[in-house]
């Protein structure tokens, strides 16, 4: 079932119509639906019943407090790439004790704070940050629990900005130096060696990378095995891409269906080649969580023919979602009234920030009027928290939908907050 459909000509978030919230909340502001973002948990969930699994949620992908509230309670853990999101975790009631700490830059100060809230462990991607690390947790007189990011060389068959995998990728250690760095992680006295993580890149639509990288990490954890290192987790990362509806695109392979054959690889190998001994499995999922919960809900200023194009003019704008001038990312745009029967214009639809890459959509056929409503579908990922306040634009409000309730969780920015913070010389 769509959380987002027609009903009675208006386009409604679960049973309430998008123009109501437009007049009760203003544009533009980030729509989610309650039940898709459970629905999308419970893919991954579902999938890992019965079984020993973590799932920790990427919240870079949507960090917003009540988002996070609501995956905790469904026994979520989280990734996190800064003290800052960790700071929120604990903010939302999260547990810090299921959060995985991924990133290649972590400073001293988010080293201490990430071990004096006990999380689940440190996915370290370099011998100087374990070096960092183990100095960090000796100062405190504690020990790190401690996983390598390894590079396993998958082609993840993504946008190369978010291909993560590769050996010209500044993340993770490559493969082929990754047994000896896990000999150093393991001959440091204030750190112990727990798991084996990886992650190879973002919106990806089959699953075949992600197994080949699993067999990679399968391979390693046999030669530390033989090494007198014992590995305990395995995390796979995230990276399932979701259905953004341009034309000619595959579809992603569904959640239930990787996960599937994931755990038939890790079983098959447990018992012919582990002892049957227990590994824990964590993932890392971003976007399939929460891509499809969301929407962004915007106003069309005006219609402005060109010379060559005719533009679309919106009162969202590149700082409110960045993916598709970062990305060249295809996003639907849908009217919230559709005007049956009205002839039809193409448009570029863009906003009113002064760059040429300020476009939300381009040559989308519409019959369009100003004032009119129009939402970008799967926004849920990766919108809000990469949007910025260029041109000194207040960031957008952010609204859950539960049926027919409407919650306000973050209010809109108003221009006074953001320049709050800044004073003049004396
Ligand atoms: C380390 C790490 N884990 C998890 C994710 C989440 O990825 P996705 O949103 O593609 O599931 C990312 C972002 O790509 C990441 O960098
Ligand atoms: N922000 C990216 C994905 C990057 C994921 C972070 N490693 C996107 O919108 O597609």
């Amino acid at each position: 079932m769509s959380h987002f459909s027609y009903q009675n000509g208006v386009l409604n978030a679960e049973s309430t119509p998008l123009s109501r919230i437009a007049e009760e909340f203003g544009t533009p502001t980030y729509v989610y639906s309650k039940s898709a973002l459970l629905q999308n948990f419970a893919a991954y969930s579902d999938a890992c019943a019965g079984r020993d699994a973590l799932v920790c949620y990427a919240m870079k992908a949507n960090s917003n407090l009540a988002i996070l509230d609501l995956l905790a309670r469904q026994g979520a853990g989280f990734d996190i790439v800064s003290g800052g999101e960790l700071l929120r975790v604990i903010a939302a009631g999260g547990d810090p004790n299921k959060v995985i700490f991924s990133g290649v830059g972590k400073t001293e100060a988010e080293m201490r704070l990430a071990l004096e809230k006990n999380i689940l462990c440190f996915n370290v991607e370099s011998i100087p940050e374990l070096h960092r690390l183990n100095e960090v947790a000796g100062s405190m007189g504690k020990r790190a629990p401690v996983s390598l990011r390894v590079n396993p060389n998958v082609d993840a068959k993504t946008h190369p900005y978010i291909a993560t995998g590769l050996k010209a990728n500044k993340f993770g250690v490559a493969f082929d130096d990754a047994l000896a760095t896990y000999r150093t992680a393991a001959s440091l006295p204030h750190l112990d060696v727990v798991g084996i993580d990886c992650h190879i890149g973002s919106q990806l639509l089959d699953d075949a990378p992600l197994l080949e990288a699993l067999d990679k990490l399968i391979e390693l954890i046999d030669t530390l095995d033989s090494e007198g290192i014992h590995i305990h987790h395995l995390d796979i990362g995230g990276g399932l891409g979701v259905d953004y509806g341009a034309a000619g695109d595959k579809p992603p392979v569904p959640v239930g269906d990787y996960l599937g054959r994931l755990f038939a690889r890790i079983d098959a190998w447990r018992t012919q080649r582990h002892d049957g001994r227990a590994v824990k499995v964590i993932f890392e999922p971003g976007r399939s969580i929460v891509a499809s919960t969301g929407v962004l809900l915007t106003r069309v200023e005006f219609l402005k023919p060109g010379v060559e194009k005719n533009f679309c003019i919106i009162d969202a704008a590149m700082n409110d979602m960045m993916r598709p001038t970062l990305y060249g990312a295809w996003m639907d745009m849908k009217a919230v009234t559709p005007r049956e029967g009205d002839a039809k214009s193409v448009y570029d639809i863009v906003g009113p920030v002064c760059e040429s890459g300020d476009w939300l959509a381009r040559e989308r056929a519409l019959a369009i009027e100003p004032g009119d409503l129009l939402a970008m579908m799967s926004a849920g990922a990766y919108g809000m928290t990469m949007a910025s306040n260029y041109n000194t634009r207040g960031r957008p409000a952010e609204v859950i939908v539960d049926g027919d309730q409407v919650h306000l969780v973050r209010q809109r920015e108003n221009p006074a907050e953001l320049f709050a913070l800044e004073s003049m010389l004396k």
